[in-house]
């Protein structure tokens, strides 16, 4: 898919998003980073068609779209069984599609329970349940590891290499730095609201994620680059 010089603000508030240009091509997995506040899930409910942008275009998006907001909407009067059962129904796709997804997410014991009831990392489950049930070819993923157990953090990797494999890609978006180590992870750093691309990182060459003090960020950047060391991004900063 394709987005051509994207631009999106709400309501007459400030532009989030300002002529954003990328392409992910299946089979493709990339990983937006950016301060809070950046517009990495603004710029994934447009990836996925909730949001329309004020300007630019979104083309070849495909046809099965499967998004995990960062916090699945609890609110709702339904068990989880009856929420997908009926989304299944809604989309076309097998109506107990999501019984093996529950099994491998270890879902299946609070599937009769309302979603009212669920915790917030279960309420999570729900929301990566009825991406999966899509059978996504364009997987949206905005802070999957946010709320999630530490069995479920583990199938994430997994679940896109799954979709990666099936011809599918994948975006997420992640500000802890954990989708660094997902195999030819393509980078996408947000910066008031204008996207570039980080540089692949060179074979032989390794990432590692340093925190530092904000008033010390431009001393340790000099001091890495002093001792030859290639500064790939700054998160975080305000
Ligand atoms: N529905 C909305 N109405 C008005 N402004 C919004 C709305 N959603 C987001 N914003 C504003 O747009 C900007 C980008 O928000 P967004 O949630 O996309 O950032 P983010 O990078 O995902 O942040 P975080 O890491 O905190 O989730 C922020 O200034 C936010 O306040």
């Amino acid at each position: 898919m394709r987005l051509d010089d994207v631009w999106l603000r709400y309501g007459r508030g400030p532009w989030v998003l300002r002529g954003i240009t990328a392409t992910l091509d299946p089979g493709e997995v990339a990983t937006v980073v950016g301060r809070n506040g950046a517009g990495k899930s603004t710029l994934l409910q447009v990836v996925a068609g909730l949001l329309r942008p004020n300007r630019g275009t979104v083309a070849d998006r495909p046809a099965r779209v499967g998004y995990v907001p960062e916090r699945f909407p609890a609110d709702q009067p339904f068990t989880a069984r009856h929420y997908l059962e009926s989304l299944a129904r809604v989309r076309g796709v097998r109506a107990d599609g999501f019984v093996e997804w529950a099994e491998r997410l270890h879902f299946t014991g609070l599937l009769d329970r309302p979603i009212s009831q669920l915790s917030k990392g279960s309420a999570q489950k729900v929301g990566l349940l009825q991406a999966m049930l899509a059978e996504p070819d364009l997987l949206i993923l905005d802070e999957p590891w946010e709320g999630l157990d530490g069995p479920t953090r583990e199938q994430v990797p997994v679940i896109v290499e799954e979709v990666l494999a099936a011809g599918g890609c994948v975006l997420i978006s992640d500000h802890q730095g954990q989708t660094a180590d997902l195999p030819g992870v393509r980078r996408w750093d947000l910066t008031a609201g204008e996207l570039r691309e980080a540089e692949a990182v060179t074979d032989g060459l390794v990432v590692v994620e340093v925190a530092v003090e904000a008033s010390a960020v431009d001393e340790a950047v000099a001091t890495f680059e002093a001792a030859g060391h290639q500064v790939m991004g700054i998160r975080g900063r305000t």
